[in-house]
């Protein structure tokens, strides 16, 4: 290598460490973790690989700055924090650990979790040859059995986009980024004028996974959107394009519009928002588009596992349903044809605590002022190590769980009882309270 070039090379490498202890000053924690390299970053969160030095184990943590600062970044730490710290699921990211450290704008949050090796995205463009159907068809299996136990639960992604799941060399999948997770009863809750807000003008990246209901800003949403945005997915890696690619709230209307047509009536009468009904309404009507054609249309490469395959071409059309009510649930969809075809045979999995879900409920209703309080219930502080917090827990569960004591400071009291109530309510096949 020429000396100007290895010179350089130096300069850069010294420039991405000084960044890298700038983003990652972890205080005590640092006793527990080396930061390692930059990886990846997002719109809330700046993610470095890590050593964790007992172990030698790889992680990567996840630093959400100043958590603390606004409510929306405060409910969607929150979020991300009580959905995973209890989960354990093949296909859902690991949280090892969290802890807080305190910036000059407030808590930072660190999530600790398993290190992965790529991203969907990464693995749908960063070749030039399609992606194997086989391959595919491993991602697409994984993906649901991911969203079955999370919907199960009446627990919604509400952000599931190829960067947001998590591939390994083994080809082992794990959906990521909890941020916009929210326990969705599939009742009749209704959005909140915050939350309209933050539909019609937020999250301009993740359009072309975004479901009509939240598009139209519809009265009610719920786990259906994530199987909207499988649809998106699914036909993302056929085609190694974005298949609904909008870059405005218009403009993505139109394009569903273009490519599915016009939506029913009755989901017309339910748009409050005057602007959007009148886009709809004025747009024209076009006959609904043949999935088999508008996938064939848009390959760059083979398409050959929708082309003329009627029962994928049915799998695709009943996840793209306006609809919400009548679009495909995780459980039909899991034993549709196709997917049985295409999947080897699933076995039971086991159920979401509930305590994911219960800690979830909290979550929406919450000021800015309970956020924090909350958050700083449920993150140790850096300056305590996992160890002082684990000392005595056998349960192996996150360092959270032995700090933590949420609204009602029922966690130190319930905490073992509830597994074993877990357990007998799985067990009996009882149905969970509603009112909890
Ligand atoms: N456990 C992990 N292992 C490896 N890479 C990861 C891990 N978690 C996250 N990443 C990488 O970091 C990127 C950003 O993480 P993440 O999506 O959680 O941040 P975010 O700010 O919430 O993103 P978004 O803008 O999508 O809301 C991901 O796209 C992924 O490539």
């Amino acid at each position: 290598m020429p000396a100007k070039k290895e010179g350089f090379n130096r300069v850069l490498d010294g420039l991405k460490k000084r960044q890298l202890q700038h983003d990652f000053k972890l205080e005590r924690a640092a006793e527990t973790y080396e930061p390692i390299q930059n990886i990846g970053s997002g719109a809330f969160g700046i993610v470095c690989e890590a050593v964790e030095t007992s172990s030698n184990d790889k992680v990567a943590i996840k630093k959400v700055a100043h958590a603390s600062a606004t409510p929306t970044l405060a409910r969607r730490t929150l979020r991300e924090i009580r959905v995973l710290r209890y989960i354990d699921h093949p296909n859902i990211v690991t949280l090892r650990d969290i802890f807080r450290t305190q910036g000059p704008l407030g808590i930072d949050v660190f999530l600790v979790m398993d290190l992965m090796q790529n991203n969907l995205h990464h693995i749908i463009y960063g070749n030039e040859e399609p992606l194997d159907e086989y391959y595919i068809n491993k991602f697409l299996g994984q993906l649901l059995r991911g969203l079955e136990y999370l919907h199960v639960a009446s627990i919604a992604h509400r952000d599931l986009k190829p960067s947001n799941l998590l591939v390994n060399q083994d080809g082992t999948l794990r959906i990521a980024d909890f941020g916009m997770a929210k326990f969705t009863d599939n009742s009749s809750r209704k959005h909140d004028d915050e939350e309209h807000c933050y539909y019609m003008t937020q999250h301009v990246a993740t359009l072309p996974y975004r479901a009509p209901e939240l598009l139209f800003v519809l009265p009610e949403h719920s786990t259906a959107v994530d199987m909207w945005a499988v649809g998106c997915i699914f036909g993302e890696m056929v085609i190694r394009n974005e298949l609904l690619p909008g870059r405005s709230v218009p403009g993505q209307i139109k394009i569903l519009l273009t490519v599915l047509g016009h939506p029913p009536q009755h989901v017309i009468d339910e748009i409050r928002c005057e602007r959007t009904r009148k886009l709809i309404q004025d747009y024209g009507t076009k006959a609904d588009g043949e999935w088999d054609d508008i996938m064939h249309c848009k390959a760059r490469g083979a398409d050959q596992i929708v082309r003329g395959n009627c029962d994928t071409i049915d799998f695709v059309k009943q996840l793209f349903q306006y609809d919400a009510t009548k679009r495909i649930n995780i459980q039909d969809a899991l034993r549709h044809p196709y997917i049985q075809r295409v999947t080897p045979q699933m076995a039971a999995q086991k159920k979401c605590p509930f305590r994911v879900k219960r800690d979830m409920m909290h979550v929406e209703d919450l000021s800015h002022q309970d956020l924090i309080k909350l958050m700083t219930q449920d993150v140790r502080s850096a300056e305590n190590t996992y160890n002082e917090m684990h000392s005595g827990d056998s349960t192996g569960s996150t360092s959270s769980d032995m700090s933590a004591e949420d609204t009602s400071g029922e966690y130190p009291h319930i905490a073992q009882h509830e597994q074993k109530m877990e357990d007998v309510a799985t067990q009996i096949s009882i149905c969970e309270p509603s009112s909890l």
